[in-house]
């Protein structure tokens, strides 16, 4: 079997705070540089480790894995909206086995999904539609959230299930590096946003979708002339990351704790275990070797911005 991995960082800025334009074509370039690896790589399935942003998962039910057996994109931001082509009984397999293997992986049969799954899809692939697609949402954002060897253990039961598969997989991470970005938290929440964490904010209405968004559009602007107005990107801690991954030592971030991991690169760096699962399912399937690492801190998008590739043929 053969498989390949691309990890990116994803921002809903991309289009409303952007960088200068130097900076913009350099990270177009690196992005289509992974599309057409991915292209030559033709893959028969996706599975795609996505964090939420209190758009599909509330605090009414909080799982810290799960899986879509059916997913649909609501296209926040400027993002594609749409119903996620997921292979039901594939799916359902997979939970299955990696339940078996003692993992507590959820599923959802009507999975909402945002920017942080239909970011990737569109970058690498083209659109939502355009290869069927296992969809796995890690919890990144709302604690308590599950830490680093849960999810690397996660990860290494997907990849073993993908292993039994004769199937060409592309296996996506979506999220991090460091940054914090202004997302509700349930502990300084008001009343109304308690509400709304709790899952009256499924289907959020236009004007307050609209307050919403814009609040992290002002948050980046102002980042950019007032860095101290937000917790630092850390590019220190973001190129161990990679590097750690790249040399196939992933268990070591094990020793890593979540409050370790929000101080030193603030609290939706957790989205980062997306690229753990990643990298731990790739490592299911066999040797591999890294290629086409890009990095740079970008705070027009409040992002530590990163994308790896890696494969299986070597
Ligand atoms: O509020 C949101 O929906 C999240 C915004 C955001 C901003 C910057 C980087 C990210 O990874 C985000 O999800
Ligand atoms: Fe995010």
């Amino acid at each position: 079997m053969n498989t390949y991995l691309h990890c990116l960082s994803h921002t809903p800025l991309v289009g409303y705070v952007d960088p200068a334009q130097d900076v913009l074509d350099e990270v177009n370039g690196v992005i289509a540089a992974a599309r057409d690896r991915i292209a030559a790589f033709d893959p028969e399935l996706v599975v795609l480790f996505a964090p939420d942003h209190y758009n599909g998962f509330f605090y009414d039910v909080m799982p810290p894995f799960c899986l879509g057996v059916g997913a649909h994109a609501i296209g926040d931001f400027s993002s594609a909206a749409g119903v996620l082509p997921v292979p039901p009984a594939l799916a359902e397999a997979c939970a299955h086995e990696v339940m078996k293997s003692g993992i507590d992986l959820a599923v959802s049969y009507c999975m909402q999904v945002d920017h942080g799954f239909a970011q990737p899809l569109e970058f690498l692939l083209g659109g939502l539609d355009k290869v069927p697609v296992l969809p796995v949402f890690i919890n990144g954002v709302a604690p308590p959230l599950p830490g680093f060897q849960r999810t690397r253990l996660m990860g290494e039961a997907i990849g073993r299930f993908l292993s039994t598969l004769n199937q060409r997989v592309l296996i996506l991470g979506s999220g991090g590096l460091s940054h914090q970005p202004p997302v509700p938290e349930l502990v300084h929440a008001d009343a109304h946003m308690r509400d709304r964490l709790l899952g009256s904010g499924r289907a959020l209405p236009p004007d307050e979708r609209e307050l919403r968004q814009q609040r992290v559009i002002n948050a980046a602007r102002k980042f950019v002339s007032e860095p101290d107005s937000l917790h630092p990107l850390n590019p220190v801690w973001d190129n161990r990351f990679m590097t750690l991954l790249e040399q196939g030592k992933v268990a070591e971030l094990d020793a890593v704790s979540n409050e370790e991991l929000s101080a030193l690169a603030g609290r939706s760096a957790h989205e980062i275990k997306t690229w753990v699962a990643a990298f731990a399912a790739l490592s299911a399937c066999g040797a591999f070797r890294t290629e086409g690492r890009y990095y740079r801190p970008i705070p027009q998008w409040i992002a530590g911005f990163g994308s790896l590739s890696a494969t299986t043929q070597i």
